[in-house]
C-alpha cells in the first residue's frame, strides 16, 4: 500500500499528475471515473487519493467517491482536485474529511507539497496502527536472568510514581516495551500510551504533530501531546529530536501548557513523560545537539535496559515466546528448540538484541519444513556473525559440543592452522605452540593430522598420519 490513485476524468490532467508524481519516485494507478476509481481502491485501498471533484459521465461525483472512501478505509487520505471558483465545494469536502484541496490549474510546488504532507500522514497512521496492534505483544516483557530481573525491580519501583523515565540501551533491547510496562502497571493505564517517533517525524513538522493546529476550514486537529492527554507520552528516540522542538517541549513540560499551530488560545495537558535513548545523551550534549536543561527534565529516573549479550540465559525463553507467539499472530508451526540451537544461540553475536532474536526465529519458522525442533544447522554460522567485544562468543559448532570434543575440535583447527603458518615447519610451530616436537608429534598423531608435501610447501590436513620429514 504505497501507490496513489489518481482520479480525473480529463486525461491530460491525470497523466500529467502522474509525470510529476513519477518523477518523484511515486507510483501511481490511474482512474478515468467513478466505476474505475471504485474497482482499483476495493482490489488494493491506495496510500492516497488524489480525487478530481467533478467526473463526468460518472455513476458518482468526487464528493460521494468520498463518502464511500471514509467510510469503507477512513486511514486513506484523500486530497480533492476542484476548478478555480469552486472553493466552497472544496470545503465541504473538507468537511467530509477530505485531507486538503489543491485548485485547478495548479502549480507543480503546491501540489508536492501536499501530497508530501499527506503521504506522511498516511505512513504515521500506519505506524499507529501497527503499533496498535502490536499491543498486546510488546506490553509483554519475558526474561528471567539477573540483569533482566534488576531492571524490572526498577520499573516496578517507578510505576506507581509520576516521575520521568529516561531509558536508555541499544536498538531492539526492548525500551518500549518497559515503557509499555510501566504504562500498563501504573494508574494510567487505562489513559492512552502514545509514542512519539522522534526519528522518523520530518522536523518541519515535528509542532504540528506534537501540538495539532487550527485552521479555518478543518478546526482544531488534536497532535500527539493532547491525545495522550490522562496517559503515557513516549519520546522514541529523543536525541533524534530537532534542536528547536527540543526547546518547545522543554517549555511544555515547565508550562505544562502549549499552544496549537495557528492557534491562540492555551491546552493543558496532564501527562506523564518517558523516554528513551539509544546513543549517549552527555556526549550529545557536548556535541552541542541535546538541551542540557531538557536533558536534567527527562532524566529524572535514568534506568538502563541491558543488551541481549548481557542477559545470554534469556534467549532460551525469548526464543520460545517468539515461536509461541508468532505462532498465534501468523499461524507459523510451533517448534521446540533443540538444545544445540539453543546453545548455538546462546553463543551468537546479538548487535540488534531482541529484535533480532525475534527476526531470526520467525525467518527460521518461515523457511523450515517440517514441525521437529529447530536444529542448529538452521540457523546463521558463526561467519555469517561479528565478533563480540567482550569475546564469548565461541564459533557455531564449539559451542554445541561437550567439553572434550569441543577442545578435540579447537585443537584441530589451532594446530592445523599453526602449521600451515610456518610452512609445515613442525620444529618451528612446537616452538611457538610451547611444546615439545616430539609431544606435538604424538598430538597430532591422536588428532589425525597430517603434514604432506604440496607443489615444493608443506601443508597439513586432517587425515590418516605420514612421518615428518624435515
Ligand atoms: N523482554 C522482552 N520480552 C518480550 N519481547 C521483547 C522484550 N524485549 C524486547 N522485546 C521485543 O523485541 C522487539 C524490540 O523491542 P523494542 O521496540 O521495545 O526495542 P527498543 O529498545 O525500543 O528498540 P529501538 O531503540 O530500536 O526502538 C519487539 O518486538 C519487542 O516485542
Amino acid at each position: 500500500m504505497s501507490d496513489i490513485l489518481i482520479v480525473d476524468d480529463e486525461r491530460d490532467i491525470r497523466e500529467l499528475i502522474s509525470d510529476i508524481l513519477g518523477d518523484e519516485g511515486y507510483t501511481t494507478r490511474l482512474a478515468g471515473n467513478s466505476e474505475e476509481a471504485m474497482t482499483e481502491i476495493n482490489s488494493e485501498p491506495p496510500a492516497l487519493l488524489i480525487l478530481d471533484i467533478w467526473l463526468k459521465d460518472s455513476k458518482m461525483d468526487g464528493i460521494d467517491i468520498l463518502k464511500t472512501v471514509k467510510r469503507d478505509n477512513p486511514d486513506v487520505p484523500v486530497v480533492i482536485i476542484s476548478g478555480h471558483g469552486n472553493i466552497e465545494i472544496a470545503v465541504a469536502a473538507i468537511k467530509q474529511g477530505a485531507y486538503d484541496f489543491i485548485e485547478k490549474p495548479f502549480n507543480i510546488d503546491q501540489l508536492l507539497v501536499v501530497i508530501r504532507r499527506a503521504m506522511e500522514t498516511s505512513r504515521l497512521r500506519r505506524e499507529n496502527q501497527e503499533l496498535r496492534r502490536n499491543d498486546v505483544q510488546t506490553a509483554e516483557m519475558v526474561g528471567q536472568s539477573a540483569s533482566f530481573r534488576a531492571m524490572l525491580g526498577q520499573l516496578d519501583k517507578v510505576t506507581k510514581s509520576n516521575g520521568r523515565v529516561m531509558l536508555s540501551g541499544p536498538s531492539g533491547v526492548g525500551k518500549e516495551v518497559a515503557a509499555r510496562y510501566i504504562h500498563a502497571q501504573s494508574n494510567r493505564a487505562s489513559a492512552p500510551f502514545v509514542t512519539v517517533s522522534c526519528a522518523s517525524i520530518e522536523p518541519d513538522r515535528m509542532e504540528e504533530v506534537l501540538f495539532g493546529r487550527e485552521t479555518p476550514e478543518r478546526g482544531i486537529e488534536q497532535g500527539l501531546l493532547e491525545q495522550a492527554h490522562g496517559g503515557v507520552v513516549f519520546f522514541d528516540e529523543v536525541a533524534d529530536m530537532p534542536l528547536g522542538s527540543q526547546s518547545k517541549i522543554l517549555r511544555v513540560l515547565v508550562d505544562q501548557q502549549f499552544q496549537r499551530v495557528g492557534g491562540t488560545g492555551k491546552v493543558r495537558v496532564d501527562l506523564r513523560v518517558i523516554s528513551s535513548t539509544s546513543r549517549d545523551l552527555d556526549a550529545e550534549i557536548e556535541a552541542g545537539r541535546f538541551r542540557q536543561e531538557l536533558y536534567h527534565r527527562l532524566n529524572v529516573v535514568p534506568i538502563a535496559v541491558p543488551s541481549l549479550a548481557e542477559r545470554r540465559e534469556d534467549i532460551p525463553v525469548l526464543a520460545a515466546h517468539f515461536i509461541e507467539a508468532l505462532n498465534k499472530s501468523q499461524g507459523l508451526p510451533l517448534r521446540e528448540l533443540s538444545e544445540d540451537a539453543s546453545a548455538l544461540m546462546q553463543t551468537m553475536v546479538w548487535p540488534g538484541n531482541v529484535r533480532q532474536l525475534r527476526n531470526l526465529i520467525e525467518r527460521v519458522l518461515i523457511l523450515g519444513d517440517g514441525n521437529g525442533p529447530i536444529e542448529a544447522k538452521e540457523l546463521p554460522s558463526s561467519e555469517e556473525g561479528v565478533t563480540d567485544d567482550d569475546g564469548v562468543v565461541l564459533s557455531g559448532t564449539l559451542a554445541t559440543l561437550p567439553l572434550r570434543e569441543a577442545r578435540e575440535v579447537f585443537e584441530r583447527e589451532y594446530l592445523l592452522t599453526q602449521i600451515n603458518r610456518f610452512g609445515g615447519n613442525i620444529s618451528r610451530t612446537a616452538n611457538f605452540v610451547g611444546m615439545e616436537r616430539s609431544a606435538l608429534h604424538r598430538k597430532l598423531k591422536s588428532l589425525g593430522v597430517v603434514t604432506t608435501n604440496k607443489s615444493g610447501a608443506r601443508v597439513a590436513r586432517v587425515e590418516k598420519v605420514e612421518e615428518d620429514a624435515e
